[in-house]
């Protein structure tokens, strides 16, 4: 089982401190960073690219840089995101006409590669590129934006997933995305999520550790990792 990670995605911190606001919560407990890529195409909203992710390393980061593409096309910007300090690339398979070649690009510049499945999109696409991968997403909110109620699909999905994973005998995560809070995360464990995605419900938190220790403690009690 692989050991449980809480992932702060930068998408609802303040832009204007985010150095700052890195350091606080990876201080408060965080584990990775989650790093939003949207290009208003794939998806309906513009964030940012691999110089803040260059800049964050530069800044003293060396926590995890967990980045999610939501991009199209996929491949010509993924050595720049290596090269900026990525550690986990993931990306869209209707973005990418290659699936099997972008999961090997991003081996290939020294980075952990994951393929993220939106609401709609059927956990077959993981058929034949599964061994192949370091990570599964899923999206339990239509990507974008931040603050989206979690979707109730997602925790059968999670399950689903999570017996394809185990049955392959690899230490592949699988992550959730999208609505993740304190008062749901134990469910959404015990769904089979190992790794953890939250935006509003951490950076909108008055006390960063206090959420994070929240999550940690609800997740704890549904598994052993
Ligand atoms: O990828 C995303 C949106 O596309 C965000 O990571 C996700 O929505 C997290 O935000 P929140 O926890 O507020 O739902």
């Amino acid at each position: 089982m692989q050991s449980t990670v809480i992932a702060p995605s930068i998408l609802s911190a303040n832009f204007a401190r985010l150095g700052e606001e890195v350091d606080n919560v990876l201080a408060a407990g965080a584990d990775w960073v989650h790093f939003d890529v949207m290009d208003n195409h794939y998806v309906p909203n513009l964030t940012i690219g691999p110089l803040v992710c260059e800049a964050l390393r530069k800044h003293g980061v060396t926590a995890p840089i967990d980045v999610h593409l939501m991009v199209e096309p996929v491949d010509r910007i993924v050595p720049d995101f290596a090269k900026a300090g990525a550690s986990m690339i993931s990306f869209h398979p209707e973005a990418s006409a290659h699936v099997h070649r972008t999961v090997q690009l991003i081996k290939s510049h020294g980075c952990q590669a994951g393929l993220v499945l939106n609401p709609a999109t059927p956990i077959d696409v993981l058929d034949w590129v599964l061994e192949d991968l370091d990570m599964v997403l899923l999206m339990s909110v239509n990507p974008g934006f931040g603050g989206q109620s979690f979707i109730p699909s997602a925790l059968e999905k999670l399950r689903r997933v999570r017996q394809m994973i185990d049955r392959t005998g690899k230490p592949i995560r699988l992550e959730i995305d999208g609505g993740v809070k304190a008062d749901n995360i134990a469910e959404i464990a015990a769904a089979g999520a190992d790794t953890f995605v939250a935006g509003s419900a951490i950076f909108n938190a008055p006390d960063y550790a206090d959420v994070i220790g929240k999550m940690k403690a609800a997740v704890k009690g549904v598994r052993t990792g």
